[in-house]
This record gives C-alpha cells, sequence and structure tokens, in this order.
C-alpha cells in the first residue's frame, strides 16, 4: 500500500489527460492509471481534424502523446497500467492493480466506451483507412464517396442522414427488414434521394485495395447470398458500451451502463467520485467534450478535497 493521494485518475484519453493536466496543476499530484494502451479512442484513428487549435489537422496518437507530456510537465504521475478492482465507497478511496493498493481522497472516473465492433475479416486492419465508427469525426474524408452505414437504430439514421452531405450515396445495411430507431428518424433517413437501404443483410467481410476500403461484402440474412457493395467506406453505427463494469454496484449507472452524474456538475452518487468524457456521455462523444468533462472533474475534485479541510 501507498501513500494517500489527493485524487487517482483511472483513465488516459481526453478526458483522462484534460484531468491529469488541471489536478497537476492545482498541486493535487494525481496518479493516473492510463490502462495498457495510453491515449485512448484517438489512438485508432489517423487526422483529427476537429480538435481545435490545429489547423492542419493532426494525427491522433500526436495529439495524445502531446496531452500526456503537458499532464506529465506538471507533475502527473502516470502508470501504465489497467486498474483491476475498486473500493470507492468510502473516505479513503481503494483502487487495485492487481495485488497493489492504492489510495486517494478522491477518484475521477474516465474509462470511456467502446464502439460495438462488427467482428468482420478487414474491420481491425482497416479501422482509420475508411472504416470509422464517427461520422461526425470522419465524414468529411468521404467527400463524393459511396459509403456504407451499418445498423438500424437512431444512432444509424442520423449518422446516415449525416453522411448524405459529403457522399454521393449512402447505403444503410440492415441485418432485418424494418428499423428499431424512432420513426421520425427512420423516415427522415428514408426521405433523403441520396439513401438506400440494404435490408435483410449483414457484413461479411471488409475488402481492401492499397490500404484502403475497396468493396464490401454482404450476406443476405434470409436467403444466405453474398453479394459485394462498392463502397468505399464503412461506419459502423450498432452501439457504444461505456467502460463501467469495474465500478458496477458502486458507482450509480443508467440502464445503458453510462455512470450517471449530478449534471451540470461530474459528481456521481459517491462523494469524492466524479466522473467524465465518455463513460457519463451518450450523446456528444467527442475529443472536446470529453476533455471539457475532464476539466469540469478536476475542478470538481478540486473544491472537493478542498472541502476536507474546511
Ligand atoms: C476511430 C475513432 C475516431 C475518432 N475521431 C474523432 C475525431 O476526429 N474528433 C473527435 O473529437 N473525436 C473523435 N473520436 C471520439 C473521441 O475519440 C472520444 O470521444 C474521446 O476519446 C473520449 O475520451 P475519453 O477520455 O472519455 O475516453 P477514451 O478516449 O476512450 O479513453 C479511455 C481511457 O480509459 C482507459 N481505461 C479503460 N479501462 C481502464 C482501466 N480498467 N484501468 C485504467 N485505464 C482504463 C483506456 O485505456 C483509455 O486510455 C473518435 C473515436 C474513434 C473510436
Amino acid at each position: 500500500m501507498s501513500e494517500i493521494r489527493d485524487v487517482i485518475i483511472i483513465g488516459s484519453g481526453p478526458a483522462g489527460y484534460t484531468a491529469a493536466l488541471y489536478t497537476a496543476r492545482a498541486n493535487m499530484k494525481p496518479l493516473v492509471f492510463e490502462g495498457f494502451q495510453f491515449g485512448g479512442a484517438l489512438m485508432q484513428t489517423t487526422e483529427v481534424e476537429n480538435y481545435p487549435g490545429f489547423p492542419e489537422g493532426i494525427m491522433g496518437p500526436e495529439l495524445m502523446d502531446q496531452w500526456r507530456k503537458q499532464a506529465e510537465r506538471f507533475g502527473a504521475e502516470l502508470v501504465s497500467d489497467d486498474v483491476t478492482r475498486v473500493d470507492l465507497a468510502g473516505e479513503i478511496k481503494k483502487v487495485w492493480v492487481g495485488d497493489d493498493e492504492y489510495q486517494a481522497k478522491a477518484v475521477i472516473l474516465a474509462t470511456g466506451s467502446a464502439f460495438r465492433p462488427l467482428n468482420v475479416p478487414g474491420e481491425n486492419e482497416l479501422m482509420g483507412r475508411g472504416v470509422s465508427a464517427c461520422a461526425t469525426c470522419d465524414g468529411f474524408f468521404f467527400r463524393d464517396q459511396h459509403i456504407a452505414v451499418v445498423g438500424g437504430g437512431d444512432t444509424a439514421m442520423e449518422e446516415a442522414t449525416f453522411l448524405t452531405k459529403f457522399a454521393s450515396k449512402v447505403t444503410i445495411v440492415h441485418r432485418r427488414d424494418e428499423f428499431r430507431a424512432s420513426k421520425v428518424m427512420a423516415e427522415r433517413a428514408l426521405a433523403n434521394p441520396k439513401i438506400e437501404v440494404a435490408w435483410n443483410s449483414a457484413v461479411k467481410e471488409i475488402n481492401g485495395e492499397g490500404g484502403k476500403v475497396s468493396s464490401v461484402d454482404l450476406v443476405d440474412t434470409v436467403t444466405g447470398e453474398t453479394r459485394e457493395l462498392p463502397a468505399t467506406g464503412l461506419f459502423i453505427a450498432i452501439g457504444h458500451d461505456p467502460r463501467s463494469e469495474l465500478f458496477k454496484g458502486q458507482v450509480e449507472l443508467d440502464e445503458s451502463g453510462y455512470v450517471k452524474v449530478a449534471s451540470p456538475s461530474t459528481r456521481t452518487n459517491l462523494e469524492g467520485v466524479f466522473a467524465a468524457g465518455d463513460l457519463v456521455d451518450h450523446t456528444y462523444q467527442q475529443a472536446v467534450t470529453a476533455a471539457g468533462t475532464g476539466c469540469a472533474a478536476a475542478l470538481d475534485a478540486e473544491r472537493y478535497i478542498a472541502s476536507l479541510s474546511d
């Protein structure tokens, strides 16, 4: 067991590093558990064009490396390990990596969310090279191209409609013969002349040429027949899962597993436990919004620590 820290931060994406930067600058000497892979979701992407302050764009891994350095510069201590267990209820919060126990007066949860993958050949290799899980982030790169969007819920409808701003054509690939999206969202998508639907269809394989998506093999979920869709982009929109398993039973979660916070703060149901980024955010899921709530969590934690000595 080690000293009792002011604050432990779990996660090293935009939310975690921003919280680390702010708490480090407030002289709280944060201990940051980065996870096995530092940098979070943006490590999976190539160019980030919509993070303010980089008019030429910046590669996702480079951006995260800079955030990491900036947090370290002010004294954040970084540990490249996954937290395996937490006990957040008491006044002193406990966090474990294997058998090693760490303690702090406050904890900031920033473990993000993961999109549900299709688990088909080509998906991992072509991620960021025509395959994406974020239309707002990557739609711009697909000007005048034929794009496939996989899914049948509100997110798929929204992404498909948004992508028509750039694409020459958008094919929604859906495994059933009706959408589960709300009526209004589905009708809006279906009324768009650039959108067509591949009903009863699932992605079998994503094909690549020259390191980019060249087409998508679809299988008919009723007949089993396959066909090749000449799409050069594929957006996966079958949902995100918050990485909240570790906190279940301690921190209050909503019905989808996102951590509940007392809006407009980052306070969870537990005193001294704050949450930020995509772990709490159903709606926006952007680097800049995650950074924003990471900052808010740091300020909330700072005020909480100050209140302990009042
Ligand atoms: C392919 C792709 C492209 C994107 N492009 C853009 C873009 O262009 N612009 C934009 O604004 N947004 C983009 N996004 C969205 C953006 O990346 C996310 O909104 C943002 O990263 C969320 O930040 P976060 O800190 O909440 O979580 P994440 O970035 O997901 O970070 C979570 C962190 O928690 C760590 N972690 C998880 N479990 C544990 C554990 N048990 N112990 C320790 N650490 C743990 C992970 O290792 C990770 O470091 C993109 C997302 C994807 C997937």
